[in-house]
């Protein structure tokens, strides 16, 4: 049964924590186990990648066969019918576009010291890219990741993706070749990214490992921080759907078992203020569930991790959601543009009842990488920024420095730092 709150009823505040506090994935299990893979990877590189290949994907490698080679990925591409290769490349335009507006321009200003000052964006040198493919495979994932990368002008662009038993979705390396993806390794979960992290004999670190994955990729990302950038935490699916009496139950149903058949620990929630429509979207969801291939996966994210919230007013169920920070937020509501502008946190807004969150998946243009867990509050969907970093640029000429000498100095006096203070004044002396 999913949750049902009501705000109008007296033990909400005490649901809603609860529902806002409910562990869906950082297990302290998860975590230990990532800690150990990682462990693991570090001391015996290639060795553990293929020991873990085996257990957790059923797949055995060696060495040589780590990396997926040019020739595979070419009869992967000649496997891949036209009309595929064409929708392939209908999303791949379409992302490439969007993402295109996001490359952040350099700024250098002589102010009226004389002083000029400005920065510099540049490409992370190497990027490490998580595809997931545990129970899915996720060829529009190549692109999200891959294309705001090549978009930044990364150089070195590696893709890790699992491939359980060896079976490989030719249409996730067809995706790598369209993107421009430079190497391809079939490993995933922690030890993918361990391998990313650290490197091993095979596989070459990277500077920043993105992308999506489930709670074992998720923790161990939180784990190599520090060691290799992250971009975020985007661990299992969520979608939080806003609807009032004018949306269609059957198109929320349907939405909200489209996240739903990601993972159990997936999260669908639906808010309303209307309870004739909340009780007809348990019903659609049941009788859909009913004829969906995934209905096992979505079922129990739907049991453990589904809620309804009937709330009195809408507008006043802002707050609410912006505690919830949904990845995806979807808006069926008479006016969604308005409420849009109330909420402060969501990965994505999709506004309106004909944008179903699975076109911003694949075509719609904007990354589908998002940020998971609440975490939305701080962090945002992976972009062209997230491959690129600023580097600040000062140039001070002798004039210029004289004007700003005194204030320096006076500043480095007070915090006791006379060195700091001689660099500027013996500057000054010739
Ligand atoms: N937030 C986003 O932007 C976004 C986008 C796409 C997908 N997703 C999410 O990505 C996830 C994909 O998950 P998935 O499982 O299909 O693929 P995955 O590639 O993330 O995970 C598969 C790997 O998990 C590891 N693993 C599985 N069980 C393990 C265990 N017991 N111990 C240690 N390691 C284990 C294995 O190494 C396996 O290769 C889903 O949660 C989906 O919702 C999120
Ligand atoms: N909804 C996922 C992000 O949570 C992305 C995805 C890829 N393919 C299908 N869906
Ligand atoms: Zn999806």
């Amino acid at each position: 049964m999913p949750i049902r709150l009501d705000d109008r009823d007296a033990g909400f505040a005490a649901g809603f924590a609860a529902l806002l506090s409910a562990k869906r994935e950082v297990s302290e299990e998860v975590d230990r186990v990532a800690a150990d893979i990682i462990a693991d990877v570090r001391e015996k590189g290639d060795a553990a990648l293929i020991d873990y290949t085996s257990r957790f994907d059923a797949l055995d490698l060696t060495p040589e066969t780590l990396r997926v080679g040019e020739a595979e990925i070419d009869a992967a591409v000649a496997a891949c019918s036209p009309e595929l290769l064409a929708a392939l490349e209908t999303a791949r335009e379409r992302i490439e576009a969007y993402h295109r507006r996001q490359k952040p321009a350099d700024s250098w200003v002589e102010d009226a010291a004389g002083v000029g000052a400005g920065w510099r964006w540049s490409a992370i040198e190497a990027v490490g890219l998580y595809v997931p493919g545990g129970t899915a495979s996720y060829p529009s994932s190549v692109l999200m990741n891959a294309i705001p990368a090549k978009v930044a002008g990364v150089p070195r662009i590696v893709m890790v993706a699992p491939t359980p038993r060896g079976e490989t979705n030719p249409l996730v390396l067809a995706a790598a070749r369209l993107a421009g993806v430079d190497e391809v390794y079939r490993i995933g979960g922690a030890q993918a990214v361990a391998a990313l992290a650290y490197g091993t004999a095979a596989i070459a670190p990277v500077a920043k490992i993105v992308g999506p994955g489930n709670a074992y990729v998720a923790a161990a990302k939180r784990r190599v921080f520090g060691q290799v950038g992250i971009d975020m935490i985007a661990g299992p699916s969520e979608v939080l759907v806003i609807a009032d009496r004018s949306a269609n139950p059957d198109w929320i149903a349907a939405d909200l078992l489209a996240q739903a058949e990601h993972d159990v620990s997936a999260q669908s929630i639906l808010m309303s203020d209307d309870a004739a429509l909340a009780a007809e979207v348990e019903k659609a969801v049941a009788a859909q569930l009913a004829t969906l291939p995934r209905a096992a996966i979505a079922g129990r994210s739907w049991q453990d991790f589904g809620a309804i919230l009937l709330v009195a007013d809408l507008e006043a169920a802002v707050p609410l959601v912006d505690r919830l920070a949904p990845e995806h937020l979807e808006i069926m509501t008479a006016d969604p543009e308005r409420l849009a502008g109330l909420i402060r946190n969501a990965g994505a807004i999709f506004l309106g009842g004909h944008t179903p969150e699975a076109i911003g998946d694949y075509v719609g243009g904007p990354n589908h990488v998002l940020p998971t867990a609440r975490s939305a509050r701080f962090s945002s969907g992976l972009g062209v920024g997230d491959f690129m970093k600023r580097t600040s640029l000062l140039k001070c000429g002798p004039a210029g420095l004289r004007v700003l000498a005194s204030a320096a100095t006076q500043l480095a006096e007070a915090e006791g730092l006379q060195a700091h203070g001689r660099s500027v004044t013996i500057r000054l002396n010739i």
